[in-house]
């Protein structure tokens, strides 16, 4: 498909009656709110009289820091940095992941709670976008310290929370066990048990079939519609994939399962190759025994970074934002690059693969598939009635398909590349919702 970069020739959007933005909220602000800044501009123009409320993509809602104290096993006290943004409440409640990592900013969250927004409207699951975090190496805690500092994150967090105004789940480093902690703190917090504040629980609390490989199975339907597009067989396509965790490590095994080689994996240990196709279960099983793929015997090891210019016909980012950069998107040799992990590719990258004609596929739609069986667990926990397996991927695939055909009809009537079309898609749904709302309590 010809992609155009957003042309001068689009309709200039009304100007916003505003006063200038603060520092932290600009376009000049690096790092992942920075590029979804530049996102909203290019969609803006095709908005039509709905551009007249882009503002109100430009700012969160509600943005909450939160000091969390624990006593550590050596009983010293440390504190740790938390956050909860509720960057638009629209279309419904806020909903989006909680992250663990070191490198946590309330920038970040912002983009991540942004990106939430466009996501859930753009698979028409009824939220806004949320997301939470803490400025932590998980992997320095142990088990107690991490479920003291996730319960007293809740704790903090609980006065924006709940389950019909913001409802949190897993995302890095965080999984069934810290939805678990949280769905108890905030239940005894309020004193009734409340399954529907959190989802990505385990099955035996109000969890749901199919959630925890909902992610990957989302990003493997997506590759398949988009692959169809552009003539490419799953069957014998090579597959290189960065993040072997949640996203990345599903994603990969339905590849396979699939008849496609996983040829180049790599995560924060190491990167590893095999041309014939690794053998992504042993691999799985060796990530789960050794924390890494560094080290799997099945393939040769492949230099951290390297990933990026090896030969496949797709390419997975699924680990962290700011990924593909203008740095490194030229050395891409795939023919689609599907986003399992949310803002992997910088507005430059964008345009530098969408020159060599290299299909993205977005993450805001391409990861959409934990949000939308997120949806699922919510709707059960709230019915108490619990669905088969079987019925709950043949609804995702669905919803994953039709979204999909509705962007790429929109990318192909207004000649844009499927970022952009995803965001009219979603922006246009999320700024009608805001107009039928209006402005005054
Ligand atoms: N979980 C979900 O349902 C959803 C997740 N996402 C997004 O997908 C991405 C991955 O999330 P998820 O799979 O849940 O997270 P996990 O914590 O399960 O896995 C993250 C993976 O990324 C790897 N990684 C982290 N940093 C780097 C790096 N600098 N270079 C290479 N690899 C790295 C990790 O390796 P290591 O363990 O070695 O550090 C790990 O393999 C994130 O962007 C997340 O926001 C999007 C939609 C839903
Ligand atoms: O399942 C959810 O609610 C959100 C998952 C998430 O954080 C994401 O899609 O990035």
């Amino acid at each position: 498909m010809a992609i155009k970069k957003p042309a001068a020739k689009t309709p200039a959007a009304p100007k916003a009656q505003t006063h200038a933005l603060p520092s932290y909220l600009d376009h000049q602000h690096l790092g992942p709110w920075g590029v979804y800044l530049q996102q909203v501009d290019r969609v803006t123009p095709y908005l039509g009289h709905l551009a007249r409320w882009v503002e109100t993509l430009k700012r969160p809602k509600r943005a909450l820091i939160v000091d969390v104290p624990i006593e550590m096993d050596n009983g010293t006290i440390a504190h740790f940095e938390g956050y909860r943004v509720q960057h638009n409440v629209s279309r419904g409640p806020g909903k989006g992941g909680v992250r663990f990592h070191q490198d946590v900013t309330l920038s970040e969250v912002m983009a991540l709670a942004a990106w939430m927004s466009v996501k859930n409207a753009a698979v028409n699951v009824p939220y806004g976008g949320a997301k939470g975090g803490i400025r932590v190496d998980p992997r320095n805690l142990s088990q107690g310290e991490l479920e003291r500092m996730t319960r007293r994150y809740t704790s903090e967090i609980g006065i924006i929370i709940g389950p019909n105004k913001d409802i949190p789940a897993p995302d890095v480093n965080t999984n069934e066990k810290v939805m678990a902690w949280m769905m108890d703190t905030y239940s005894m917090n309020t004193g009734a048990t409340a399954t529907g504040v959190v989802t990505g629980k385990p099955i035996d609390m109000g969890g749901s079939l199919g959630r925890r490989e909902a992610t990957g199975r989302g990003v493997f339907t997506v590759a398949v519609e988009a692959a169809g597009q552009i003539g490419l067989g799953i069957e014998g396509a090579r597959v290189a994939v960065q993040g072997f965790g949640n996203v990345g490590g599903i994603a990969g095994k339905l590849f396979a399962e699939a008849g496609s080689l996983v040829v180049a994996v790599e995560d924060h240990t190491g990167g590893i190759c095999n041309d014939k196709g690794l053998n992504v279960p042993k691999l799985l099983e060796h990530v789960a025994k050794t924390g890494g793929v560094a080290g799997f015997k099945g393939g040769e090891a492949l230099p951290l970074g390297e990933l990026w210019g090896y030969k496949c016909d797709i390419l997975i980012p699924a680990a962290l934002e700011g990924q593909l950069t203008k740095a490194n998107a030229g050395k891409v040799k795939a023919k689609m690059v599907i986003e399992g992990a949310n803002g992997p590719t910088t507005p430059e990258a964008d345009d530098i693969l969408g020159d060599k004609g290299i299909l993205v596929v977005p993450d805001v739609i391409a990861n959409a598939g934990g949000v939308t069986v997120s949806y699922f667990e919510w709707v059960q926990d709230f019915s108490s009635f619990f669905w088969s397996e079987d019925e709950i991927n043949q609804r995702l695939v669905k919803i994953m398909k039709d979204a999909f055909a509705t962007v790429w009809q929109t990318a192909q009537q207004h000649k844009v590349s499927l970022r952009t079309a995803t965001f009219i898609v979603a922006c246009t749904r999320i700024l009608h919702a805001r107009e039928l709302r209006g402005l005054y309590p």
